[in-house]
Formats: C-alpha cells, sequence, structure tokens
C-alpha cells in the first residue's frame, strides 16, 4: 500500500543535472541539509556521478538514479540488479510491459523503488504524433499506468498535469513522481507539461524532481526552500 510522504524534504527531489562531480559536490554542499534526495541523470551519471552516488548513500542521502532504461529483458535486470546494489532509492525505467516486468524481476528483495516513465514532460501531442504515436498523451499515459499496475510497479514518472488522473488510475498502490515542475516565474526551458511545485502536489504528486530552477539559482538554497514552502503550503 501507497504511504504519503510526510517530510517535505523528503518531497523535493534536486536533479544534479551537472557537466562534473566537483560541479555536483559544490551544488550539494551549497544546499546542505536543506536537501536530502537527489537525482543523477546522463550528464552526471557519464561523467563520474555513480561514484559520488556512492557517497551520498553512505552519507544518508537518498539517490535516484534517472537513467530511464529500456532493452532486452536480459539487459534491463542485470542493469537494475546494479543500481540496487548500489543502494539507489529509485531508479527509472520507459514503460513498456517487458522492460518494467525485467526491472521489478532485476531489483529482487533490495529496497529499489521502480518507477516507470509514461510520456516525457517535454513531449506534448504533436511530438508524439512526430514520433510514431496513434495515440495522445492522457491515452499513451492511461495505457502504461494500466499496464504498469497490473505489472506492480512502484511508482510513475508523469507530468504534474497528469498526477491527479494518473492517482485515480494507478489505485492507492504506487508513488507518484513528478518532473515539469516550475516555479511561477522561472524558465520552462525544455518542458512542456508544467505546474506549479503547489499545483503538482495538490494533484496528487509524492516527489517533486526539480533541476534547473535549483541548481542555476543564484540561491540554490534559498529555491529549494522556496519550494519545500510551497509543498508545505499544499499539504496544509
Ligand atoms: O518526463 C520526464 C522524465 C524525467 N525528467 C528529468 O527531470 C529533470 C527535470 O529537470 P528540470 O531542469 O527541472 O527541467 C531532468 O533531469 C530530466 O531528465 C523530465 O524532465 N521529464
Amino acid at each position: 500500500m501507497h504511504a504519503p510522504v510526510s517530510d517535505p524534504r523528503d518531497r523535493l527531489i534536486v536533479a544534479l543535472d551537472l557537466p562534473s562531480v566537483g560541479a555536483a559536490e559544490r551544488i550539494i554542499s551549497r544546499l546542505g541539509d536543506t536537501v536530502s534526495f537527489y537525482k543523477i541523470g546522463y550528464e552526471l551519471g557519464f561523467a563520474g556521478g555513480l561514484g559520488l552516488a556512492r557517497e551520498l548513500v553512505a552519507d544518508g542521502r537518498k539517490v535516484f538514479i534517472d537513467f530511464k532504461l529500456h532493452d532486452i529483458g536480459n539487459t534491463v535486470a542485470r542493469g537494475v540488479a546494479s543500481l540496487a546494489a548500489l543502494g539507489a532509492s529509485f531508479a527509472t525505467v520507459h514503460a513498456y510491459p517487458q522492460t518494467m516486468r525485467a526491472a521489478m524481476e532485476g531489483k529482487g528483495a533490495s529496497p529499489l523503488r521502480i518507477l516507470a516513465v509514461t510520456v516525457l514532460t517535454s513531449y506534448d501531442e504533436a511530438d508524439l504524433t512526430e514520433a510514431g504515436y496513434g495515440a495522445g498523451v492522457a491515452q499513451t499515459v492511461a495505457r502504461r499506468v494500466a499496464q504498469a499496475r497490473e505489472i506492480g510497479i512502484d511508482g510513475i514518472v508523469c507530468a504534474p498535469t497528469d498526477a491527479a488522473s494518473v492517482r485515480m488510475a494507478l489505485g492507492e498502490r504506487g508513488a507518484i513522481v513528478t518532473p515539469g515542475v516550475r516555479p511561477d516565474g522561472s524558465d520552462v526551458g525544455d518542458q512542456k507539461r508544467i505546474a506549479t511545485p503547489l499545483a503538482a502536489i495538490r494533484a496528487g504528486a509524492d516527489h517533486l524532481v526539480v533541476g534547473r530552477p535549483i541548481v542555476a539559482s543564484p540561491d540554490p538554497a534559498a529555491a529549494a526552500r522556496a519550494v519545500q514552502a510551497e509543498i508545505t503550503r499544499a499539504l496544509s
């Protein structure tokens, strides 16, 4: 059964989309105790970030490895087993049934939670059509969530604008993690399906992933605290 996360600090996941371990360490140091949950994706992961992930875990922080795996089942299962051994709390796969099943098998009895990415937050209807999909965003998300639920996935990555319908379809089991979060006035960048932290939590998100609005801010700790204040307001 899905247990709502009560501490706003555990609800904010900062995306360390940075070019080097040194750059990431500087942001982590500036964030101090404000942030306890970090996400490592392609940029940092392919620049030595998995070593940093191990150090963060050893230091009591939570780590989300966001490589959005998608390959033949054997490769996915073995890759996920390595992420489980690393001590990651969350890891992503694309929400294809074969991939989701392999990932759930690969994590074994570890506490790693597998999150299935439905439709990327940088995609709108036109992007799905261009990629060859016959169904739109809402229909594709719904289909993938239904399949993820059937497989017993640990959680879903979706746009904050999809969070309410995803919770309905997913039921109470499974975490909802939303990137595409933009505090009022911040740059949207390449994101297309977005909401504020307040709206994302009110729509049912358990965790918010925020990257550039925090790591590119002149005062990352203040930016993180502002997001956490919105989370607290949404929960009160
Ligand atoms: O659908 C998705 C899945 C993953 N992401 C990742 O989240 C962060 C968002 O960073 P921002 O700088 O806050 O836009 C980034 O690491 C993406 O790889 C996503 O945006 N959308």
